[in-house]
C-alpha cells in the first residue's frame, strides 16, 4: 500500500484507541526500551509527544534515560523548510507548545546531529524493511540523513509493521529497529 493511504488509515486507527488501550500498549513499549543495551550511549534524541495525534507519551522514556545518566536531546521544528534543530533538554528547560501543538524547548543549548548516539523516531506505520510513514513533511528523513552512520534509529509505534510500503523512495532512511507492543 502507498504512504498516502497508510497515513490516513493509521492516523484514524490511532485516534480510535481508548486511553486504556494506550496505557497498556505504552507500558509494553516502555518495558522493551528498558531492556535495550545502552552502555555506549551518551546522547539520546527523543520526540516530545503531540497530544492531538495520540502519540506515545515519551516522558517515562526521558525519565528512564536520565536515571541512566544519559543526556536528552529534543527538537524545534521549522515548518518553512520542514527542518529540525536540536537542543539539550535539561531538568529545568522550559517547554512551550508551537502553533502545531508540538512541545519545544525554550532557551536551550543547541546540539549537532553528529553528537546523537540513539534517536527514537515517531511514525504512523513501518514495514518489514523498517521503512516508515510519518505525517508527510519529510522532517525525519532530512534529520536522519545528518546523523552518524552508527547512530541507532529506533521507531516507536502502537501498531505492528505491515509487509511493505510500496512507494518508499531514495530519501527514506530505514530504521535499525521498530519497537511495537508484542
Ligand atoms: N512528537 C513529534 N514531533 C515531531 C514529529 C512527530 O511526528 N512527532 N515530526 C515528524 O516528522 C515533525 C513534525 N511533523 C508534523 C507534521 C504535521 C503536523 C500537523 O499538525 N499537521 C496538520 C496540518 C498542518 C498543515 O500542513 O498546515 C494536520 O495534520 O492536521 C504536526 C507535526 C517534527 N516533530
Ligand atoms: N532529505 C530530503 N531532502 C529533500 N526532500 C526530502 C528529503 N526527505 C524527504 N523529502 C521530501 O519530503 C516529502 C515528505 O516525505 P515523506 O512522505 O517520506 O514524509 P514522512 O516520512 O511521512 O514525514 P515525516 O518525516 O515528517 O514524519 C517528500 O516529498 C519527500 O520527497
Amino acid at each position: 500500500m502507498e504512504k498516502s493511504d497508510l497515513r490516513k488509515i493509521y492516523k484514524e486507527k490511532r485516534q480510535q484507541l481508548s486511553s486504556k488501550d494506550i496505557e497498556e500498549l505504552q507500558e509494553n513499549i516502555y518495558q522493551q526500551i528498558y531492556d535495550l543495551e545502552i552502555s555506549n550511549i551518551k546522547n539520546v534524541h527523543v520526540f516530545l509527544s503531540l497530544e492531538k495525534f495520540k502519540e506515545i507519551n515519551t516522558n517515562p522514556i526521558i525519565d528512564y534515560f536520565r536515571s541512566q545518566n544519559k543526556k536528552i536531546v529534543v527538537s524545534k521544528s521549522d515548518f518553512t523548510n520542514n527542518s529540525l534543530t536540536h537542543f539539550y533538554l535539561e531538568k529545568d528547560t522550559a517547554i512551550a507548545l508551537n502553533k502545531y501543538g508540538i512541545p519545544e524547548p525554550v532557551n536551550a543549548v543547541q546540539v549537532s546531529e553528529s553528537k546523537l548516539d540513539l534517536v527514537f523516531v515517531p511514525l504512523l506505520i513501518s514495514d518489514e524493511l523498517h521503512y516508515r510513514v510519518g505525517y508527510g513533511k519529510g522532517f525525519y528523513d532530512r534529520f536522519l540523513a545528518y546523523c552518524r552512520k552508527d547512530c541507532k534509529k529506533i521507531g516507536l509505534n502502537f501498531f505492528k509493521p505491515i509487509q511493505k510500503i510500496s512507494d518508499s523512495n531514495e530519501f527514506d532512511i530505514a530504521l535499525d529497529e521498530v519497537i511495537y507492543p508484542k
